[in-house]
């Protein structure tokens, strides 16, 4: 599609309504197809076997690093066990169970001891919702202990719990401002977008994912219920991504997002610890305070799909738009697999793949485009259906990166006018800075910060 039909079919579409009238919607539907895939929430048997994790298709671009066919992985048993204890918080470079969460909250703490007390509340709920075991019997005279949503024994479930700090947290907090990282700024707006002020932004972000969609909800009540007096909710969003056995040859393909593209074909490879130093982690080699170092930076989106339009454009439209094949994930310029590596340097006017295709915008995997990299962990969401009768469908996009403008705001930027824009409106998310791990048990998350947070506050002349 041209940047002027483009803007035709524009004209048209207010945000929450792609098409010209309700009727319209009708003729529209009445000619797609109904089919739908089954999702994955809820379909593990508890008892299943713990199996291998799945293989990785690997591909080779000096330009992107290695990167991965990025498959949801975990065998769906309820025993599965990530560790709480490390370097960095788990739910990063971790793989990606089938569900997720994103819970957004403000925070209520008046100084360093009040933000320390909530950060080791906080981190002793993770530890134990992470790591699974018994909840307590009370006396029934009192409210049970936890809401039983999981039974008397909380199982792990692969459950990976990420808290991140959004930039109001810093700067409604005199003593805290000087210690914000440099990057954090509050999510701009972009041009396509139109925030919704009700899920966007925050204080804190809580990142659930697990096998199952109830571990998620369980963990997420327990935290409200046992923090209420440092934490307000502002906005959650659910989401997940099918489980896709790997093929017999023991290959795996990336699953599909709610435009039936394959989505996460050219992640950076999370295996691979020195790209993840490199792309992911602040550190030394990163103009940030030493308090963040083994944290990152979390983009979060919530992007609506207009898939009703999607569903009756043209397929080869879709694909020139995406830059990939729909069936089978390849890059339009040749090859049958989504493990190929595309050739945007033999291709230099786009006849095969366009130059404005999602992709070679995203990436176009050259020497400098390198330093833009980010990992994406996204899940695709479904909230029912819009007062106008439409689906209301997405992607809950999920990016990570130690340089926030070199990784999501230059990709978003080169991202700005793509003709993926039609059928798509980012209508929340925020900007996080993910906490570095907690070492070893005794410790808790934020540490680092409360200590030069206090170290400034008791410098000040009383
Ligand atoms: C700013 C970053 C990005 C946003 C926002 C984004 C939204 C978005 N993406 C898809 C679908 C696909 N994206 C794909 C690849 C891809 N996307 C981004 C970045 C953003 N996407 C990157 C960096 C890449 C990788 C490019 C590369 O290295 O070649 C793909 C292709 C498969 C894949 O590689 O994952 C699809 C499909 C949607 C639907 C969407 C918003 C709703
Ligand atoms: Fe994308």
């Amino acid at each position: 599609m041209t940047k002027d039909s483009k803007k035709k079919a524009g004209a048209a579409q207010d945000y929450g309504c792609p098409y010209a009238s309700r009727r319209d919607l009708l003729f529209g539907l009445a000619g797609a197809g109904g089919a739908f895939a089954l999702r994955s929430g809820g379909a593990f048997a508890k008892d299943a076997p713990v199996s291998e994790p799945q293989k990785k298709t690997e591909r080779a671009d000096e330009t992107s690093g290695r990167q991965v066919a990025d498959a949801p992985s975990g065998s769906g048993n309820t025993r599965d066990r990530v560790p709480f204890y490390g370097e960095h918080q788990a739910g990063v470079i971790t793989p990606r169970p089938a569900t997720g969460i994103v819970a957004s909250f403000d925070v209520v703490a008046r100084d360093p001891e009040d933000l320390e007390q909530m950060f080791r509340k906080l981190t002793d709920r993770i530890a134990f919702l992470t790591q699974g075991g018994k909840v307590p019997q009370l006396d029934p005279k009192l409210p049970p202990a936890d809401s039983g949503v999981l039974g008397p024994v909380i199982e792990p479930d692969n459950l990976t719990i990420t808290v991140g700090l959004g930039n109001s947290l810093f700067e409604n907090r005199p003593w805290l401002k000087p210690h914000k990282p440099k990057q954090l700024v509050r999510m701009p707006e972009f041009p396509n977008d139109a925030l919704d002020a009700d899920r966007s932004h925050g204080d804190l972000s809580l990142q659930f994912s697990a096998n199952l969609l109830d571990t998620n909800i369980h963990a997420l009540r327990d935290i409200v219920k046992n923090l209420p007096e440092f934490l307000v909710m502002r906005w959650m969003q659910e989401g997940d991504v099918p489980v896709i056995p790997p093929k017999p040859d023991g290959k795996t393909e990336s699953a599909r997002n709610f435009l039936g593209f394959h989505d996460g074909s050219a992640n950076p490879d999370s295996n691979d610890a020195e790209l993840m130093e490199e792309v992911i982690w602040v550190d030394e080699k990163d103009d940030e305070p030493e308090w963040a170092y083994g944290g990152t930076y979390q983009a979060v989106r919530i992007i609506r799909n207009f898939v009703e339009r999607w569903d009756r454009t043209p397929l080869r439209e879709q694909e020139r738009i995406i830059g990939r094949k729909k069936n089978n994930g390849a890059p339009l310029d040749g090859g049958d697999r989504e493990s190929e590596v595309p050739d945007y340097a033999a291709d230099p006017d786009g006849k095969l793949t366009p130059l404005d295709a999602h992709i070679r915008l995203a990436n176009p995997r050259t020497e400098k485009t390198r330093e833009n990299l980010m990992l994406r962990r996204p899940f695709n969401y479904s909230n029912g259906v819009t007062k106008s009768g439409q689906l209301d469908q997405g992607l809950l996009f999920i990016a990570y990166q130690a340089d926030l403008d070199k990784g999501f705001v230059t990709v978003q930027r080169r991202l700005d006018g793509e003709p993926l824009e039609e059928y798509i409106k980012p209508v929340g998310g925020g900007f996080f800075y993910v906490l570095p791990g907690v070492p070893e048990p005794g410790d808790y998350l934020g540490r680092s910060l409360i200590e030069a947070a206090s170290k400034t506050s008791d410098d000040k002349p009383t």
